[in-house]
């Protein structure tokens, strides 16, 4: 670890350093140089890591601003001597995390990178490129990962069930850093949670460690991944594996998935109890508003507008430009509610409604802070619901949503932790039987059903600082 009383230098020039929480202050020969708190991914023994140099010189890796590269951003392992202790004291690291330290053979460490080449505005290859395997090549990693680029929406559940749980079932530990939003997150939820683990014994669960490339990107930001500037990467060096709750949305037969901006379905896995379809979540279950402009939004043009894409579709369901009303949604509302021996439930009063959403995070998108209440990987879900009203009102609950979150101090709003939700619906259009459960829209059949619990294990661990 570094003295802080042997020379200072960067770059190997004498320099002067100087660090106050949110920035570090460096002046030397050319002038003074400013490297903000929130770009350093951590400082380790000089890069490349050599276990025979001094260990009093220091690298500072850093995410920069980059206006010359595809992403915008670059890596850089900024030499330094004599750096202040409580900058050390932050962000030193002694050894690499176990994660992706390489281990003997028996417990043979596999690291992957996925790239999901169409998360939000398309920049995973070049932030990748730019990077992160900059990053992990001058931590002698890189050779040490397999990359995986998807070509369809099916290559994060393909390469799930063809590599990453057979190998997790045999025992081999595993790292799967994720360039990508919820989606790909959600697709190895997917595949695990319904791989019925529970009688493996030599199972291990992989960590996943996301760089969020995606739109709203809801499980990076509720975890704390997206506080700094290094989109994932000082979590990825400095975090430890932490469980990833899940739910399990069971929905009535003839229930089918969108695919290919809704000009495809697909069948809902079954869930092993008679014809009902079964998808897990990590996220959000929704029906109603949040469903229909999630399920509206997802097109090629739509996307192009990155996290806007949600408040023009917003805008285009409570005022359609036909002229016509906002549609209120149809159907039975209950909630589940279960106290140590019985299990209580309550349905909503009413039979139209507008926003109903089951969620498991705090934020779906940056800015946007749906339950103030949820705290990073918490377990407990939560219901935000609101009944019809005017587009003003709607507006106004959402704006202060983006706003810190005391939209759930509004009289109108429903704000609390429940174990589960039930929806009947009662809507003849196919059209408002759309649910959303992390991004992914499930069209009901007529009179069908959804219903949402706690999944009892999780089996996916998410790299974060605790
Ligand atoms: N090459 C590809 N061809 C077709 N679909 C793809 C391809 N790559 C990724 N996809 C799909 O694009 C979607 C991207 O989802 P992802 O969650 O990563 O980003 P996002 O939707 O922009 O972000 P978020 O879920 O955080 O809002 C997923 O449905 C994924 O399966």
């Amino acid at each position: 670890m570094a003295d802080a009383t042997y020379p200072r230098t960067i770059r190997g020039a004498q320099a002067s350093i100087l660090y106050d929480e949110d920035k570090l202050l460096i002046k030397h020969d050319q002038g003074i140089e400013i490297i903000e708190d929130q770009c350093i991914i951590a400082i380790t023994n000089r890069i490349p890591l050599d276990p025979s140099r001094d260990s009093r010189e220091r690298s500072i890796l850093i995410v920069k601003t980059d206006e010359t590269t595809g992403s915008g951003s670059c890596f850089e392992a900024v030499e330094a001597t004599g750096l202040p202790a409580s900058l050390e004291e932050w962000h030193g690291i002694d050894t690499l995390p176990p994660h992706l330290r390489q281990t003997s053979f028996q417990d043979q460490l596999n690291i992957h990178v996925v790239i999901s080449t169409r998360s939000g505005t398309g920049l995973g290859e070049v932030f990748f490129k730019d990077v992160v395997h900059p990053c992990l090549a001058a931590l002698g990693l890189g050779n040490a990962y397999e990359t995986h680029r998807t070509k369809s929406e099916r290559t994060v559940t393909k390469l799930a069930e063809s590599i990453f749980l057979p190998r997790a079932k045999s025992g081999v530990l595993q790292t799967i850093i994720v360039l990508a939003g919820d989606g790909a997150v959600v697709d190895l939820v997917n595949v695990f949670q319904s791989g019925h683990l529970k009688d493996e014994a030599s199972f291990v669960k992989p960590a996943i460690a996301l760089i969020p490339m995606g739109t709203g990107n809801a499980l990076a930001n509720s975890a704390g991944i997206n506080r700094d500037a290094t989109h994932g990467l000082r979590h990825l060096l400095r975090g430890s594996p932490r469980e990833i709750p899940t739910f399990k949305a069971i929905f009535s037969p003839g229930s089918e998935l969108l695919v290919d901006e809704a000009r495809k379905v697909e069948l809902l896995a079954n869930d092993g109890e008679g014809e009902n379809g079964v998808i897990y979540g990590a996220v959000v279950c929704s029906w109603g508003l949040h469903a229909s402009l999630v399920g509206d939004s997802d097109t090629t043009e739509y996307r192009k507008h990155g996290s806007d894409r949600f408040t023009m579709a917003a805008r285009e369901l409570l005022s359609p430009s036909d002229g016509s009303a906002s549609h209120a949604y149809k159907g039975k509302v209950t909630l589940i509610l279960d106290s140590e021996n019985e299990r209580r439930a309550d349905a909503l009063p009413g039979q139209q409604h507008m926003y109903i959403l089951a969620t498991m995070v705090s934020n779906l998108e940056q800015n946007l802070t749906i339950s103030p209440h949820s705290r990073p990987l918490d377990g407990q879900m939560r219901l935000l619901y609101f009944g019809p009203m005017p587009e003003e009102r709607v507006m106004s609950i959402m704006g202060r949503a983006f706003t810190g979150g005391s939209h759930i101090k509004d009289e109108a709003v429903i704000y609390r932790p429940i174990d589960g939700l039930r929806i009947d619906f009662d809507e003849d259009e196919a059209h408002w039987r759309r649910v959303c459960v992390d991004g992914k829209i499930v069209r009901v059949d007529k009179d069908g059903w959804v219903e949402v619990r706690m999944s009892e294990q999780s089996l996916l661990d998410l790299i974060v600082i605790k």
